[in-house]
């Protein structure tokens, strides 16, 4: 199918939709090339070629060209991106269920909310039982995540001295460190180690291993595999190692390198969590370091073993987990195992010379993920503006009262930009019935906030008076009105 059939369905289906609504607002649009983009190759076949376009001059921000009906969704961030977002949001604001009995505070942290389930069957955290919560700083009203460890006596501070050196580290793939102190709180000895929040996270387990409830497919219940694929996999790999190779150069040891203690905090993002506790746990005990080092290339390559096969247990047989990891995945996924389970004397970066080529494929995928975000942001920084527009327009319409007059919004420019208000949002079609076209309203304060000279005519609602003004006039006086407000307001 050409694209002039692509743009013959896409006007039926618009027909389709609304039949009220005529209006085409490509119609009036030019040539990218004549507008003065540099790269139209992106753009829109939408924009016809042969007409001619009267540049508005280039101002910071200058909005986007209005969209058909049908594609008004690509006004605002794709769907899946923002479902996420929301729902990261939503686990910010999350309150904890009443009964838990949690402390009302602690050092400073208050709203605490479990991230795990704490009844039941629970694994330890060496020889500890640990719980995570969400929790809210009063100083700053962060949200943070506080790993709990559970009837642990402290015998000497000194053993917090690594902590500082731990915050020091700023790393994409590193969960912050903030701080440590223990408490009472709990009513037992506790220490707490405050980490970065990283809302809706799970951890490698609970997305790759942990079995899935059955679901149903094709009229039968049927187990859910979720096998990594190489792809997703490289990019673990990657991202833990160098969170690996930050820690190394900073001459300490991550020390618990797990699939129950890396959280994926985004689509193929993983952080390694719970950084610095084992030095705390462990302070009396004193270590090599090369030596730790050692053992986390070794943990790490146990890792990527059960990543390959979804299981924790295999690593009870190691040689013929790395044989089933082999049938899956590549000779390069089977040699980097081989490099961190069988050579006694390793080193982060050695290992990062066995993946230099997938390194490469990383970096582009990485780019490719920033652009799209870049252009998701793009329209957002659009409904941003509008919406701040928005808010001018609820300061100023319907005031009930302003510098001792009572009509103030209703007078002079105000009136107008009531008229412009009812144009905006109050039409009704033939039949008096409401037009709910978000186009419309999105073209039309484009329009305004850009500022331009297209006239538009604007009716009274008994339809006695009927003024025509351009947008350029509409939006000086919504300006000087609301200049007149933020004067008063100082006053
Ligand atoms: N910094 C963090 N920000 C947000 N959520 C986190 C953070 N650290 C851990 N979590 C979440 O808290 C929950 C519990 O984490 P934890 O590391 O205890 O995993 P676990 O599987 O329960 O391990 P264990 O069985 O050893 O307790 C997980 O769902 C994890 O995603």
């Amino acid at each position: 199918m050409n694209g002039d059939q692509n743009l013959h369905d896409l006007a039926d289906q618009f027909q389709a939709l609304d039949p009220s609504m005529v209006m085409n607002p490509y119609e009036h649009m030019g040539d990218p090339q004549e507008m003065g983009y540099e790269n139209s190759g992106g753009m829109d076949p939408f924009y016809p070629a042969s007409q001619a376009f009267a540049r508005e001059p280039l101002q910071y921000h200058l909005y986007t060209s209005p969209r058909p009906e049908t594609l008004q969704n690509q006004y605002f961030i794709a769907d899946d991106l923002r479902e996420e977002l929301q729902k990261r949001s939503e686990a910010v604001y999350t309150a904890p269920p009443p009964g838990l009995n949690l402390p009302d505070e602690t050092q400073g942290y208050h709203s605490l909310m479990p991230l795990e389930v704490t009844v039941g069957e629970r694994r330890k955290f060496g020889s500890w039982y640990s719980t995570v919560y969400k929790a809210v700083n009063s100083t700053d009203g962060f949200p943070y995540a506080l790993r709990r460890i559970e009837n642990f006596r402290l015998n000497t501070q000194a053993a917090f001295s690594g902590v500082e050196t731990w915050a020091r580290i700023k790393h994409p793939n590193v969960v912050g460190v903030k701080e440590a102190f223990t408490t009472r709180a709990f009513n037992d000895n506790s220490l707490v180690v405050v980490y970065d929040y990283h809302p809706n996270s799970e951890t490698l387990f609970e997305a790759y291993i942990k079995p899935k409830a059955p679901q149903f497919q094709n009229g039968r219940l049927q187990a859910q595999h979720n096998r990594i694929s190489e792809r997703t996999l490289w990019t673990y790999i990657i991202q833990i190692a160098s969170a690996i190779k930050a820690v190394h150069e900073m001459g300490l040891a991550v020390r618990v390198i797990d699939v129950t203690k890396v959280i994926v905090t985004g689509q193929n993002r993983c952080r390694v969590s719970s950084c610095g506790i084992v030095d705390i746990l462990m302070f009396e005990a004193r270590h090599d370091i090369a030596m730790l080092q050692q053992e986390d290339l070794a943990m790490f390559g146990k890792l990527i073993v059960s990543l390959c096969c979804s299981s924790l247990t295999v690593m009870n047989n190691l040689p013929k987990a790395v044989e089933t990891a082999g049938r899956h995945y590549s000779a390069e996924v089977k040699n980097i195992l081989m490099y961190l389970l069988t050579k006694p004397h390793k080193n982060i970066r050695h290992l990062f010379e066995l993946m230099k080529g997938q390194m490469l494929l990383e970096l582009d995928d990485s780019l490719k993920a920033v652009d799209c975000l870049e252009s998701n942001l793009m329209s957002e920084l659009e409904n941003g503006r509008l919406v701040r527009l928005l808010c001018k327009f609820g300061f100023i319409d319907e005031r009930p009262e302003f510098a001792r007059d009572l009509r103030w919004s209703e007078t002079g420019d105000r009136y107008i930009i009531k008229l412009f208000r009812d144009y905006v949002f109050h039409q009704v079609d033939e039949h008096g019935r409401p037009i709910l076209n978000l186009s419309h309203v999105l073209t039309s304060l484009n329009k305004l906030d850009a500022g331009v000279e297209e006239r538009i005519m604007l009716v009274s609602r008994d339809e006695q008076s009927c003024l025509v003004v351009s947008y350029r006039e509409i939006k000086s006086c919504i300006d000087s009105a609301f200049r007149e407000l933020t004067t008063g307001a100082a006053r």
